[in-house]
């Protein structure tokens, strides 16, 4: 579960606040999207919630632990997809799988890392390929396997499908529903209304670091929530 609670951020205390007051849960089992324009508060919020910034005031929670009191133990429950997966591009699929599940304190057999690739939808003559010959969406694929390989319960992603072609942002997609099935609580932060239509459960609309509205998804239309988002940022 990924909660917080009247979280805040400010950088400058001679600006408005990036992130202010929010307050949002994700259950297992749920994909929150967030949307909002450049600068909205999103990467700041994110970045609370891996422990990556001291918030100025309110808690940012990781299955009930506080990030900012036990950032290593919440970070051991969080698995991260930024827009780019950093990987190794000299070592094959396989071997930043093995490299990063050791980093998490997992020693996974060979049989199951492959196991993992492929459940991430990274075909199987790729999985002994060099990283460096990947295209952008079996680098996402193999940011996948290393979530599955770390068992996360939560999994932060910041805009993971910009720069996918439609058929690999479908079958990520695909993915992230198959993962939130399984339990997962999902955080995503995207530009694209028209997937977070699609494949969110919640979708929240950020504006200059408010939450401005939140809405089960079955609730509107893609052409709704597209007026309801110009609607928001245009206030
Ligand atoms: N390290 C920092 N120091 C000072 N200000 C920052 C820092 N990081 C972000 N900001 C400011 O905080 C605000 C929110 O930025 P943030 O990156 O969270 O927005 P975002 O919604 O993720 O935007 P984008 O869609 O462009 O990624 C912006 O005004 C940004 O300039």
């Amino acid at each position: 579960m990924i909660e917080t609670f009247a979280l805040t951020k400010q950088y400058d205390p001679a600006r408005p606040p990036a992130l202010d007051q929010l307050n949002l849960r994700v259950q297992p089992g749920e994909i929150f999207c967030l949307l909002g324009q450049n600068g909205a508060g999103k990467t700041t919020t994110i970045n609370l919630l891996l422990g990556f910034l001291p918030p100025t005031s309110g808690r940012a929670l990781i299955n009930g632990i506080s990030v900012a009191e036990s950032p290593q133990e919440t970070r051991q429950h969080v698995a991260y997809l930024p827009e780019t997966v950093m990987l190794y591009p000299n070592l094959t699929g396989l071997e930043n799988l093995a490299f990063f599940s050791r980093l998490a304190g997992f020693r996974h057999a060979s049989s199951t890392l492959h196991e993992l690739l492929t459940r991430a939808g990274l075909p199987a003559e790729a999985h002994g390929r060099r990283v460096g010959t990947y295209s952008k969406g079996m680098r996402q694929k193999v940011g996948i396997a290393i979530a599955l390989a770390k068992q996360a319960k939560a999994l932060l992603l910041d805009e993971p499908t910009s720069g996918l072609d439609p058929k690999a942002s479908n079958e990520f997609s695909a993915l992230l529903t198959t993962l939130s099935q399984d339990g997962t609580a999902i955080l995503m932060a995207t530009h694209d209304i028209f997937r977070a239509r699609e494949v969110g459960t919640h979708i929240g609309i950020m504006w200059q670091g408010q939450l401005m509205q939140t809405l089960a998804t079955p609730q509107v239309t893609a052409q709704e929530l597209e007026s309801l988002y110009l609607q928001t940022v245009s206030s």
